[in-house]
């Protein structure tokens, strides 16, 4: 990491995608953890042991919907030779009161219903008559069909194992147990858990709140008509579904223009609802370059932004610091929009995921043979091609200019050519980001 004094010694020096990116993650902290209702808390890192309060299930339960009876009262029986018992009723699932099963008698059971007393096993309805008098049933009549399904008699034409067909209390996972632990990242299956448990929130690192501001006056909403040298404005919304699928709650600025002003007094708006800001354009050395302008001028409570020149193409120019009196930390991206989008696969991806407590890298990066020739790549400049990756190879989509949002968006890889490689030839082989 490159020290305050070596900065002062060589201002104009390129600082490497390492350097660049430990910079930010040694100044971000995880948020604060929070308590979240469970679907809030999808994705998020859990900040707590969940215990188990009580057995799962929480009672003995049929597996399927059949007939609950005593072992000994089927012992032999066969479809020739049935073992005929009493139906003294039904139990269904939610049942709360529920009949004692005796010798010679059977309750009809539907699956999750809880075992009668007396019962021992559960038969399948398909091995039984299903109280019909007929062959085997292929299942149950509805009830509000045949509300005499209930009473009767049943031929059961199978013998049954004490157990059979039950599920034990506990058997999931017993009272006192360690549902989940401390650092768990909650996906469905884990929401589902809390939720079997019964706990309605539980104490999480927040989604981080990141507010997207596209800056440039040539910039017009999708939707709307262009005027002569105007655009539309996409990196606004490529970053804001990045930050989104990077597991943030993204809020979208419209485009801001190229007026000191407006971007100090937009920032100074939205800064309430930041846990990060992302900005995009503004940061190379035109004339017009408002964002660096305006940020690199911010001093004492305004909190600073540095902004540097990176080893690596697209994305050279960047800036990070951390701003306003919560010191929230403020990526600035280079406005060509394939710039904007590998700088905030690189840089701004780790730094949600730090924000959130998760490990910041989780993109898979693999070894695959190039399917054809990189031409030409800068030295001393990291590249990252974009790129289609399938079966071990990979093939470059579109050229490197970072204004080729069309290749961007059929590519689903990127190549990654080394700093001291200026060329690729077709067979070598190289290193690729999946993009997932
Ligand atoms: N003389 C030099 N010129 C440039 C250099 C340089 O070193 N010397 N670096 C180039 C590189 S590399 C990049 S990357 C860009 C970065 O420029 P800015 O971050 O200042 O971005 P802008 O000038 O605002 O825009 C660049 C380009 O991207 C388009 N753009 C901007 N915002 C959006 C948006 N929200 N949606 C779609 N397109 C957007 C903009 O119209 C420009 O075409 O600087 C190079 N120049
Ligand atoms: O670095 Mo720029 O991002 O090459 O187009």
């Amino acid at each position: 990491m490159s020290s305050t004094a070596d900065k002062a010694a060589a201002p104009d020096r390129f600082w490497s995608v390492d350097e660049h990116l430990d910079d930010i993650l040694g100044k971000i902290r995880p948020l604060e953890p929070i308590e979240l209702q469970l679907l809030d808390a999808q994705g998020c890192v859990l900040v707590e042991d969940v215990t188990v309060p009580a057995d799962l299930p929480g009672f003995d339960n049929s597996s399927m919907d059949g007939y609950a009876v005593r072992t000994t009262d089927v012992e032999g029986a066969s479809e020739e030779f049935p073992a005929v018992l009493t139906v003294i009723g039904d139990v269904a699932a939610g049942s709360g009161e529920l009949p004692t099963v005796g010798h010679g008698e059977a309750a009809r059971i539907m699956t999750g219903a809880p075992l009668p007393p007396g019962a021992e096993a559960v038969v399948p309805v398909e091995w039984t008559d299903g109280g019909t008098g007929g062959g085997p049933a292929a299942g149950m009549a509805a009830r509000s069909a045949a509300p005499d399904g209930a009473s009767g008699e049943v031929r059961i034409h199978r013998p049954a194992v004490a157990r059979a067909h039950v599920r034990a209390a506990g058997s999931d996972v017993a009272a006192g147990a360690l549902a989940l632990r401390t650092g768990t990242v909650l996906g469905p299956p884990q929401i589902g858990l809390l939720a079997a448990i019964g706990r309605a929130t539980v104490r999480v690192r927040p989604r981080p709140r990141v507010v997207i501001m596209s800056t440039g006056s040539e910039l017009v909403a999708p939707g709307e008509s262009l005027g002569p040298g105007l655009i539309h404005d996409s990196n606004s919304y490529v970053l804001t579904a990045c930050a989104r699928d990077a597991g943030a709650i993204a809020y979208r600025v419209g485009a801001v223009a190229d007026d000191a002003d407006t971007l100090r007094s937009t920032l100074e708006d939205q800064l309430v609802r930041a846990d990060a800001v992302v900005t995009s354009g503004g940061v190379s050395v035109g004339a017009y370059d408002v964002v660096k302008e305006t940020l690199s001028e911010l001093a004492g409570e305004e909190g600073s932004v540095d902004f540097r020149k990176l080893a690596m193409q697209p994305g050279k120019p960047q800036g990070f610091g951390r701003v306003g009196p919560d010191r929230t930390p403020l990526l600035a991206l280079p406005g060509n929009p394939v710039s904007a989008y590998v700088s905030f696969e690189l840089f701004v991806r780790p730094a949600i995921r730090a924000l959130m407590g998760l490990e910041p890298h989780d993109r898979e990066t693999v070894r695959a043979v190039c399917a054809e020739a990189v031409a030409s790549s800068p030295e001393g400049r990291r590249q990252f091609l974009r790129a289609r990756y399938a079966d071990g190879k990979v093939t470059t989509v579109g050229g490197p200019g970072s204004h080729l949002v069309k290749a961007l968006a059929e590519a689903n890889a990127l190549i990654v050519v080394p700093e001291e490689t200026t060329a690729v030839e077709v067979g070598a082989e190289v290193d690729v980001i999946l993009l997932g």
